[in-house]
């Protein structure tokens, strides 16, 4: 694999050393050019006429299959759409309705907020008696038993990065009959997924990470094609109708994966999305992965010899790691702005943590030893001890 050819393709600020593709993945070079050309040949100049022309109206299939690859999906079994808090909410109740006769679903405190909030909402608006179970992330194994339903877990820890061992949690809830989600969002793009090998029942995630799609670009849900033609979409919206321009008033879910469609596609979005694809497309995951895990190595490394105060976050072992390497340090808000006002951008999750995502399509080895450099002097040195670095509003 060609990283430094990977690398070109971006647009990558001068001086900056990227390291928050994690959380919104840099901007492709060519993606500006795609979307011009989206807005002004197919917008603008086929008006209506785009959705059939363009393939707008294909593409949530097609670039869902582009993906697919990446996931170890099946063909046809992934499709783009809506946001990943959509997607999870759709994917859980499909799952609960697979298997009716129990209530329990089962996650981990690790898991990012918004899928345990949809998770409860979706319990309530069900009123159904369904009960949300989360547990340490390490404790998740020993609490698949006969009254699981749902198994629903984010692979890799936002946080830490620790990753969970999806095709044994996966083979442990199926033994009892229960149904698994994965949230891929920090998988995707960061490793190999194999979603066919593990027979997994859903899995979502997003294209805005790990994949630069861009803000806003349309997340992705898979379905095992057992499913398929059963799994009832919940959020029944006409594109997801067997017949859409049949305008019938009577729902009937689409063929396959299809059904899981909801409204209007954002194509613009979707053009973004094709062109950071275009990259992904010649990518070997395994490749990619051996160096994410080199790269993480070395900025550990580095880290650990130079500076005092961080201590690691994520796991040591690099197999249980996703692409990400967090370390814990009490004033890790303030050292964080200080490392951005230097060019290294990482970001920071309360209450302690400094996380840094490892992505070898556009970082190398100089970055990191540039960023472990940084990071060793902003230490040293104490760069973080200023009132205005701890007041620095963030929303990020
Ligand atoms: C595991 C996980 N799920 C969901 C989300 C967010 O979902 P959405 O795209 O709906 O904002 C994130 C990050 O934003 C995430 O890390
Ligand atoms: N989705 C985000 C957003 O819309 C704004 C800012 C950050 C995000 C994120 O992706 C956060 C991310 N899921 C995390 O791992 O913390």
């Amino acid at each position: 694999m060609d990283f430094a050819a990977t690398k070109r393709m971006f647009e990558l600020p001068e001086g900056m050393v990227y390291l928050d593709g994690n959380s919104l993945g840099p901007l492709p070079r060519a993606a500006a050019g795609r979307v011009a050309r989206t807005v002004e040949a197919e917008w603008g100049e086929m008006l209506i006429t785009a959705w059939n022309k363009a393939g707008w109206m294909a593409q949530p299939r097609e670039l869902g299959d582009r993906i697919g690859r990446l996931i170890g999906a099946e063909p046809g079994s992934v499709v783009l759409g809506d946001t990943l808090s959509i997607k999870v909410y759709q994917a859980l109740a499909a799952a609960l309705a697979l298997n009716p006769g129990r209530r329990k679903v089962l996650s981990d405190r690790g898991n990012f907020p918004t899928d345990l909030y949809m998770a409860e909402g979706l319990i309530s608006a069900l009123d159904k008696g369904h009960e949300l179970v989360t547990v340490a992330p390490e404790e998740v194994a020993s609490h698949i038993d006969d009254d699981l339903a749902v198994l629903m877990l984010t692979e890799v820890d936002y946080r830490t990065g620790r990753k969970h061992d999806m095709a044994a949690l996966t083979r442990a809830a199926h033994a009892v009959g229960a149904l698994v989600i994965w949230d891929l969002a920090h998988s995707a793009g960061a490793l190999p997924v194999d979603l066919a090998g593990v027979q997994a029942d859903f899995a979502v995630g997003c294209t805005y990470k790990f994949l630069n799609g861009g803000p806003g670009a349309p997340a992705f849900i898979y379905v095992n094609p057992r499913h398929a033609d059963t799994a009832r979409p919940a959020l029944s919206g006409w594109l997801g109708h067997e017949a859409p321009f049949a305008f019938d008033l009577a729902y009937r879910p689409g063929e396959g994966v299809e059904r899981m469609r909801v409204g209007t596609p954002p194509v613009i979005q979707m053009a973004a999305l094709d062109a950071a694809l275009d990259i992904w497309d010649g990518v070997d995951m395994q490749a990619l992965r051996d160096r994410a895990i080199a790269l993480s190595e070395r900025f550990i490394e580095g880290v650990e010899a130079a500076c005092d105060g961080l201590t690691l976050a994520s796991p040591r072992d690099p197999e249980a790691r996703g692409s990400q390497v967090s370390f814990r340090f009490e004033e890790g808000y303030a050292a964080m702005q200080a490392l951005i006002d230097r060019g290294v951008i990482g970001d920071f999750r309360a209450p302690d943590i400094m996380r840094f995502g490892i992505t070898p399509l556009y970082i190398d080895e100089a970055d990191i030893d540039r960023a472990v450099k940084v990071i060793a002097e902003v230490m040293e040195h104490r760069l973080w001890d200023r009132p205005d670095y701890r007041e620095r509003a963030a929303v990020t």
